[in-house]
């Protein structure tokens, strides 16, 4: 497990072109969701492709102690049994969930729609990250809260209601996770939940309601966002999941074969969910040769094998709409844009201040540590590509943050000289195998 009182120093530096072909794991978002519906149907669900990372493995723990059997079965293959919606056991000690803002959120919203009383805990990062987005809804939908040391931070507890109170909800920022907890919450909940979001954000969630068997309707809502109703106190059965692989992991391989010279890979079966492939929409604006070699289906998402070669990437304009679509990617987008000619100006980039680490200040930092000029400019992310040329040589500091550890390390395979990152324990948390599958390719990190 990682600790911030044992950093783990990791350094990066250009050997060669990346040549090869890799499958990345199963996706985080998909995988939380998985573990938290087999907890919520009737029978078994079987998983396979699961993410086995710590956030993962988190809410598998928090799933067990509300009343599922979770057994292990081999590599990515898991099986739950469920207590079904509305028989939640009371859980004996608290939930900590580690560095996993998904797993705390969307586990808030189903248990502060449950009469059980639940505390909330995690890591140094997560007693950061803001939680009135959930507590604010579930507190119209009858829960109460006890916040223990910040206004709005784990730890924090929450005691359900008798009988949720569904409700419409806009939520005051695009968040999957906000949507994601209010419609778990309304699973528990009489009548109709309706979430209306002014930018579409991923739809995991929907599409698991509806593969267990629960009513959701979705309809478009003015240019951009979406309405999502649900039918409340389904019977959710148990069904089997497939989990395709990350996009959000594939970036990190995919920027490295676009940005060291000479490279050419192949990344298997990559998921191309249109609400999380801004950042392959992005890197093709900037003339990156990505081309699609396959495309299949797998547990109902489409898939496709991505070949990339490495080649001159231009700066472009990133649009503020489309960050929902790539939120976590930035951090892996603003190192291609740093070998880019031109300048990459990545707009409205506010949430990124609320991740696992402020993504934005940890962006610039690391950034300016290789040489690379850039600057923030209000919500927005200006990087001047340095054409092929970054001097690297540089540590950046990884604040608890898997991306931006990854990220740092990608760049310290095109730079002249290596880059470290402080601390590379926390890539656990969604990319255990990240440095032999990087180095499976040719890279060397160590
Ligand atoms: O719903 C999800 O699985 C996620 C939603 C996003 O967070 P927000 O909802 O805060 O944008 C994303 O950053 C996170 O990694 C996963
Ligand atoms: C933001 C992220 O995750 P979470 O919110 O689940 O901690 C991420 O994986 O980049």
């Amino acid at each position: 497990m990682a600790h911030a009182e044992h950093p783990v120093p990791v350094t990066a530096r250009a050997k060669g072109p990346l040549c090869g072909r890799v499958r990345v794991p199963g996706d985080k978002s998909i995988s939380h969701r998985a573990m938290i519906f087999g907890l919520l149907a009737i029978g078994e669900t079987r998983i396979t492709g699961l993410l086995e990372g710590e956030d993962v493995m988190r809410t598998a723990a928090a799933a067990r102690a509300l009343g599922a059997i979770v057994h292990h079965d081999g590599p990515g293959a898991w099986r739950v049994q469920g207590a079904g919606v509305g028989g939640l056991k009371q859980p004996e000690g608290l939930l900590d969930f580690g560095n996993a803002g998904t797993g705390s959120r969307l586990m808030m919203g189903v248990c502060g729609a449950h009469p059980i009383t639940t505390t909330f805990d995690g890591d140094a990062s997560l007693r950061k990250r803001p939680m009135r987005r959930i507590l604010d809804p579930l507190e119209l939908m009858g829960a109460v809260v006890v916040e223990q040391r910040e206004g709005g931070r784990v730890p924090l507890t929450i005691r359900g209601p008798k009988e949720a109170v569904p409700i419409t909800y806009r939520p005051p920022v695009a968040s999957a996770q906000i949507k994601s907890a209010v419609l778990l919450a309304g699973l528990a909940a009489p009548g109709e939940t309706t979430v209306i979001e002014a930018e579409a954000t991923r739809d995991h969630t929907e599409k698991m309601l509806r593969h267990f068997g629960a009513e959701v309707t979705v309809t478009r809502e003015g240019a951009h966002g979406r309405r999502v109703v649900l039918k409340g106190q389904p019977e959710l059965q148990a069904a089997p999941i497939a989990v395709p692989a990350d996009p959000s992991s594939a970036a990190f391989p995919l920027v490295a074969a676009l940005i060291v010279p000479g490279s050419d890979i192949l990344i298997e079966s990559v998921m191309t969910n249109p609400l999380r492939s801004g950042l392959l929409a992005t890197l093709r604006e900037m003339g990156a040769d990505i081309t699609v070699e396959s495309e299949t289906n797998e547990g109902g998402e489409s898939v496709a094998t991505l070949r990339v070669r490495a080649g001159g990437l231009k700066g472009v304009t990133v649009p503020p709409e489309r960050a929902p679509s790539m939120i976590d990617e930035y951090p892996v987008l603003a190192v291609a844009a740093s070998f880019a000619s031109g300048t990459t100006r990545m707009r409205g980039l506010q949430e990124l201040r609320v991740k696992e680490s402020d993504r934005l200040a940890a962006v610039e930092a690391g950034l300016k540590a290789a040489g690379v000029t850039c600057h923030i400019d209000g919500d927005d992310l200006v990087v001047e590509g340095g054409n092929g040329n970054v001097a690297g040589g540089g540590v950046a500091a990884t604040h608890l943050d898997h991306r931006i550890a990854m990220s740092f390390l990608v760049m310290g395979l095109a730079t002249q000289k290596p880059m470290q990152v402080d601390d590379g324990a926390m890539i656990a948390t969604s990319f255990p195998s990240f440095i032999p599958l990087m180095n499976g390719l040719g890279a060397e990190i160590e």
